[in-house]
C-alpha cells in the first residue's frame, strides 16, 4: 500500500440487505460524534464522494437491467478504488477513525455469491481495486435474507427499494450464506452480531466492538 503511514482506524459494516447497518450506524454516529469531533469520518459504499456515487447511481439504477453481472462487479470495484483514494487513505493517514457502510467483503457476497460469477474471481479483481487494503474490524449485522427483506418491504417507499433489492429470496440466501463463510474464515477482523435483536441491543453491541478495536478514540 506504498510508503504512507495509516495510523487511524477502519471499521466496514457489513450485512444482507436490510440488517440494520445504515440505522446502526447512524445511532452510533449520533453517541460518539460530539466526543471525537472531526477525528471522525462516516462513508458508504459504493459512494462517498462524486464519482463514487456517480458510479452509485448507475449501479443501483432500477432502468439498468441490461447490466452484465461482471460490470456491475468491475463498477462496485472502481467506486471503491476512487473511495479509497480520495477518502479512505487520505482520512487513514489523518488519524481518523472510518467508518464505512459496506466494503469489498461486500463485492465477494453479493456479486461472487449472489451473482454467482466466483468468489475468489471478486476477491482477486478486488485486490486490484484495494491494494489488499482491508478493514481493522469488519461488523457483520447478521440476519436470515427473509428478515431483511421483509423489513426493507415494510419500511421503505417504492421508489427507494433498487436494482440489488429487488433481487429473489434465492440470491439473497447466497448472499448470507456466503459472509457467514467470510466471518468462519476470518473470525479475528469479521465479528458477527445477531442483527435481529432489537436495534438498542445491536448497537450497544456494535460501539462495544469499536471501542474494543479503537479504544484511543474514546
Ligand atoms: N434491529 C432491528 N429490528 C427491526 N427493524 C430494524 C432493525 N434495524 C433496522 N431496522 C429497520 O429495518 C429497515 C432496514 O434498516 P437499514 O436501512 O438500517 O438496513 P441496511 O442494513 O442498511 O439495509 P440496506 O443494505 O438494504 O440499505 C429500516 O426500516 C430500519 O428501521
Ligand atoms: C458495496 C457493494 C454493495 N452492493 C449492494 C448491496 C446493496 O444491495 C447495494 C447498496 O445499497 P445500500 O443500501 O447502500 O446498502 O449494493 C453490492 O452488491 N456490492 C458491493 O460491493
Amino acid at each position: 500500500m506504498g510508503s504512507s503511514i495509516l495510523s487511524g482506524t477502519f471499521i466496514s459494516f457489513e450485512g444482507p440487505d436490510g440488517a440494520g447497518k445504515t440505522s446502526a450506524l447512524r445511532a452510533i454516529t449520533a453517541q460518539i460524534m460530539d466526543g471525537l469531533g472531526d477525528q471522525l469520518v462516516i462513508t458508504r459504499e459504493p459512494g462517498g464522494n462524486p464519482i463514487s456515487e456517480s458510479i452509485r447511481s448507475i449501479i443501483l439504477d432500477r432502468a439498468n437491467t441490461a447490466m452484465d453481472y461482471r460490470t456491475e462487479a468491475l463498477l462496485y470495484a472502481a467506486a471503491r478504488r476512487q473511495h479509497l483514494a480520495q477518502t479512505i487513505l487520505p482520512a487513514l493517514e489523518a488519524d481518523q477513525l472510518v467508518l464505512c457502510d459496506r466494503y469489498v467483503d461486500s463485492s465477494i457476497a453479493y456479486q461472487g455469491a449472489g451473482r454467482q460469477i466466483g468468489e475468489d474471481a471478486v476477491a482477486e479483481m478486488n485486490q486490484f481495486a484495494t491494494d489488499g487494503l482491508l478493514p481493522d474490524l469488519t461488523i457483520y449485522f447478521d440476519v436470515p435474507a427473509e428478515v431483511g427483506l421483509r423489513r426493507i418491504q415494510a419500511h421503505r417507499q417504492a421508489d427507494q427499494v433498487d436494482r440489488l433489492d429487488v433481487e429473489k429470496t434465492a440470491f439473497h440466501d447466497r448472499v448470507r450464506a456466503a459472509y457467514l463463510r467470510l466471518q468462519a474464515a476470518d473470525p479475528d477482523r469479521i465479528k458477527r452480531i445477531d442483527a435481529t435483536q432489537e436495534p438498542a441491543k445491536v448497537v450497544e453491541q456494535a460501539l462495544t466492538l469499536i471501542k474494543q478495536t479503537a479504544p484511543r478514540y474514546f
